[in-house]
């Protein structure tokens, strides 16, 4: 069996830390072949973000149209969209090519503060892709934004947000806790009909967290075709993750927030 092809729709992040560039290092990391469909250009490095070019939404969509008409696709992680022509291109593409273990990060804001989806495509984002979406993987902030409500505080309300957002649509939500404290990083499981899960793992004490995001997603839907269940998946994925956060200190790409640091995962 040759290696699944798992595709990263994204936006690139020069200094490597996030992006299409760490959805690419995951894929590997996870024995898969990684392909990316590009949505924009930005400037930024671990300081901070400091300009962002769009990729036409119809160059976006013909980059999709000319990649599934040739390739078998096991997986999709959906990242940084940037505008809401471009997230419905997306949503469109992802519809008519019947893309399966399709998994949404409903990338906002930079962990810098800089926004990376213009306010106005929040609408596109819920309504046109999320019901689309076999999981997807807010943070506190955009799971707020996406359910116009107060950011959770704590793990009931966390379960509470996590039980709303499937009623927008996706499959499953996978609702992240890295934004509270504590120490431990809870993430949260929601499916319909059944109970949620929750994924534990120890805090790391670093300030070196550029791409936890994108690097948990691509990961999830790198795992997806070759783990049983969704669960399974997710858990091996935060396994990584964490991992990939305790060495995020041997890298030295720039004076802000370092990025995680990947490596050939050990299965
Ligand atoms: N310091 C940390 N130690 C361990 N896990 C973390 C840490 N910070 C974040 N995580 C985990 O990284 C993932 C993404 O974190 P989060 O900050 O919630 O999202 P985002 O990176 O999208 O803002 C989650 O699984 C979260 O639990
Ligand atoms: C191009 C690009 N895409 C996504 C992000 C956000 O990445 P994330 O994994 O949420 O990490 P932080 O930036 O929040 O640390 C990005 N910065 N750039």
């Amino acid at each position: 069996m040759s290696a699944y092809n798992i595709v990263s729709v994204a936006g690139s992040d020069p200094s490597g830390g996030a992006g299409i560039q760490a959805d690419l290092k995951a894929f590997s990391a996870h024995g898969t072949f990684g392909m990316t469909v590009v949505t924009a250009l930005t400037a930024q490095s671990t300081r901070g973000v400091t300009g962002v070019h769009p990729v036409p939404a119809e160059f976006v969509a013909h980059q999709m149209d000319t990649l599934f008409a040739d390739a078998t696709v096991h997986a999709v992680k959906v990242g940084m969209l940037g505008t809401s022509e471009v997230t419905e291109a997306v949503a469109e593409a992802i519809g008519r090519h019947a893309l399966p273990n399709v998994v949404v990060d409903p990338v906002m804001v930079a962990k810098s503060g800089d926004r990376l989806l213009e306010s106005s495509a929040v609408e596109a984002l819920r309504s046109e892709l999320l019901p689309r979406a076999d999981l997807i993987t807010p943070n506190l902030p955009e799971a707020a934004d996406l359910l116009e409500e107060p950011e959770a505080a704590d793990l009931a309300t966390m379960r509470a947000q996590a039980a709303r957002l499937l009623e927008l649509g996706p499959r499953r939500v996978l609702l992240k806790g890295g934004h509270l404290s504590g120490g431990e990083s809870v993430d949260v499981l929601a499916s319909r009909g059944s109970d949620p899960v929750e994924f534990r793992a120890p805090r790391v004490a670093t300030r070196n967290t550029h791409g936890t995001g994108c690097t948990l997603s691509s990961s999830i839907a790198a795992l997806l075709p070759q783990r049983p269940d969704v669960a399974a998946a997710v858990g091996d994925a935060k396994a990584y993750l964490t991992e990939a956060i305790r060495r995020a200190d041997e890298i030295d790409a720039g004076g802000g927030q370092g990025p995680v640091h990947h490596f050939h995962a050990w299965w």
